[in-house]
């Protein structure tokens, strides 16, 4: 059977990659535990006897997540940083990893040279040992499949489900305008990942690859609605450039371009945000802004500069 077709209704891209998850873990049923420790989390956990163990895997692929802009040590660091940043969206530390290539005849050879010494440089950085892999051929192009292992740093793993309603939502660094060359330069942020999980008052977590439109919704609680505030929703200077040509406005760059691996978490609505913030700024140089609130659905609570999310759109595959 050819796994082709020319017809629109029966391609995949006729569900896209959300409906596409969806559909997977209802074919996969009870051979995937539930989140975090099957589908549905930035990593899964895996129960050790000591402490939970993380999983996760993401490749890069040319022409997706890279094209020739990109000089090869920049794909090396985009594909390991990218994998460690779903272990500090769980705050956890990352143990070691594998690297399955799929390759066409025509790749380089000094290509592949300068992405392994990026490789090493951040497995060195990290004390992350590189432990194996594999190699195929492909018809065309580049896939660079990374699995990364790492573990808990805590008794708990900070997972997507913990939020309530009146949580406070923040988020790490600035955002929009990745193409401009953050995609591949960004630094993951574990150390805060570590800090955020040891604080009982954060209650979930993610890290943002498709844009804090659509991310925060995995973080969203039934029955509630994530309330952002404009005004606090931290812009980069990239969205404001890249807005200068593409007649979008900065914000909606800010919120639907992604690839800005920064934290998206919620914090306990008791809790001060301005004090958050203070007690951050002791430990860390980075920027971190508190963009709004989980409110309940039927809540009219709104502010003026609120957000209507219906009208941005993250990044989806096959769509
Ligand atoms: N092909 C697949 N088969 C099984 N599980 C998948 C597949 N693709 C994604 N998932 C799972 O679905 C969840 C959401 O995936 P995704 O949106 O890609 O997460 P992330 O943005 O962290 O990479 C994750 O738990 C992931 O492991
Ligand atoms: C050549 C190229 N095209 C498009 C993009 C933009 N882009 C590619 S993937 C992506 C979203 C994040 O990647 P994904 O594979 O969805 O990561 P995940 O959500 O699985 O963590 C974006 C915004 C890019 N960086 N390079
Ligand atoms: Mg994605």
């Amino acid at each position: 059977m050819s796994p082709f077709t020319k017809q629109k209704s029966a391609a995949v891209s006729a569900w896209g990659e959300v409906r596409l998850i969806q559909e997977i873990r209802r074919w996969l049923g009870t051979a995937t535990p539930r989140s975090p420790a099957g589908i549905g989390d930035d990593c899964a956990t895996l129960a050790g006897s000591m402490r939970d163990q993380l999983l996760t895997v993401d490749p890069v692929i040319y022409g997706e997540h890279f094209d020739d802009n990109v000089p090869a040590k920049g794909v090396g660091a985009k594909l390991f940083n990218r994998n460690i940043s779903d272990i500090a969206a769980m705050g956890g530390r990352p143990r070691a990893a594998v690297i399955a290539l799929a390759l066409s005849d025509d790749v380089k050879i000094t290509w592949l040279r300068e992405f392994y010494r990026s490789l090493a440089a951040i497995a060195r950085l990290h004390h992350v040992p590189i432990i194996g892999g594999d190699i195929a051929h492909q018809p065309a192009g580049i896939t660079a499949t990374m699995t990364l292992i790492g573990e808990a740093t805590e008794k708990r793993v900070l997972t997507r489900q913990g939020a309530a309603a009146e949580d406070w939502i923040f988020t790490t660094g600035k955002l929009g305008g990745s193409r401009l060359g953050w995609h591949w330069k960004f630094t993951p942020r574990l150390l805060e990942g570590q800090w955020l999980v040891a604080r009982p008052d954060v209650r979930s977590m993610m890290d943002v690859s498709d844009g804090v439109a659509k991310d925060i919704w995995s973080l969203t609680p039934r029955g509630c609605r994530p309330a952002l505030n404009a005004a606090a929703i931290p812009v980069s200077r990239s969205a404001r450039l890249a807005a200068t040509t593409s007649q979008r406005t900065p914000l909606a760059h800010a919120l639907t371009d992604g690839e800005d691996y920064e934290l998206l978490f919620t914090v306990n609505g008791s809790t001060d945000p301005a004090e958050f913030i203070t007690a951050w700024r002791q430990r860390f140089r980075s920027k971190l802004s508190c963009i709004g609130q989980m409110r309940r659905k039927r809540s009219r609570r709104r502010d003026d500069d609120e957000i209507d999310l219906d009208s941005y759109h993250g990044f989806e595959h096959l769509r």
